[in-house]
């Protein structure tokens, strides 16, 4: 279990996290929702250690969070490589935490194939597009094999289709079981998540599943919801198929 206790990170009088509380179980798949500068990246930044609150603690499974327990992939891609190839970008961070030489290659390519990336091993990351490189950052991570996976609007640079690909690389881990915390602007993504945590001014003001944030907040919501709620039909998370299935046995 990720547990936070008080964690309060301030730049200033105003911003920043306050008093943060909450636990994420093993295998959750979390959305962090927020509006600009509620304190999402700041609240998985310190999840990931890449930052130490001034104020309270956080932990996995008893112990201080750091690299590489808990992964954490950015919005931009760009600022996670340092290599002129995928295969050393992916050696590199390996590398780092130790892990004996015979594995590596093994994890490597077992982390690319997760991802459909093993093809671009000799490439120089910039040779790849976006969607690509969000990909080989996401494979790097897996590749280290986290115990929990913070993902910081992975999907708001890419194309339509790169980012359905890409939802659907998350929906995969997350049935695979992979504990998942994401942060997301758009609506549709709701829908991957079994949880929901929203941030307000730098402070957790909500914390339910779909139907809870669906009926005590003012959210837009994933076009299938509405059309649940516009039906009187429970709210779930459903596909357009499952969406239209319920509507027509309701009849
Ligand atoms: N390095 C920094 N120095 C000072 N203030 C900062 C710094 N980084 C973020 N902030 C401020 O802290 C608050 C929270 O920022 P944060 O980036 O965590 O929000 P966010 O919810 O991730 O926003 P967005 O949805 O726009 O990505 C904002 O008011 C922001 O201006």
């Amino acid at each position: 279990m990720l547990k936070c206790e008080q964690v309060t990170y301030r730049y200033n009088e105003t911003d920043g996290i306050f008093n943060i509380s909450l636990n994420i179980e093993k295998g959750e798949c979390v959305a962090l929702i927020g509006l600009n500068g509620s304190g999402k990246s700041t609240l998985l930044h310190a999840m990931a250690g890449l930052i130490n609150p001034q104020e309270g603690s956080i932990e996995w499974e008893g112990e201080a969070v750091r690299p590489p327990k808990v992964g954490i992939v950015f919005q931009h891609p760009d600022n996670q490589f340092i290599t002129t190839s995928v295969l050393d970008e992916m050696v590199f961070g390996l590398e780092n935490i130790g892990i004996p030489r015979e594995e590596m290659l093994e994890r490597a390519l077992a982390a690319l194939d997760q991802v459909g990336m093993r093809w671009a091993l000799e490439k120089h990351p910039m040779q790849l597009s976006g969607g690509e490189k969000q990909r080989v950052a996401l494979a790097a991570i897996l590749a280290m094999e986290p115990d929990v996976l913070l993902l910081d609007e992975v999907t708001s640079m890419l194309d339509p289709v790169a980012r359905e690909h890409f939802q659907q690389i998350i929906l995969h881990l997350k049935q695979k079981g992979w504990t998942i915390m994401y942060t997301t602007h758009l609506v549709e993504e709701y829908l991957m998540a079994d949880r929901f945590l929203m941030l307000d001014h730098g402070e957790l003001v909500f914390d339910g599943d779909l139907e809870q944030l669906a009926s005590s907040t003012q959210l837009p919501m994933p076009f299938t919801v509405e059309l649940q709620r516009t039906f009187g039909l429970n709210v779930k998370a459903s596909t357009w198929k499952e969406c239209i299935d319920s509507l027509w046995t309701s009849n």
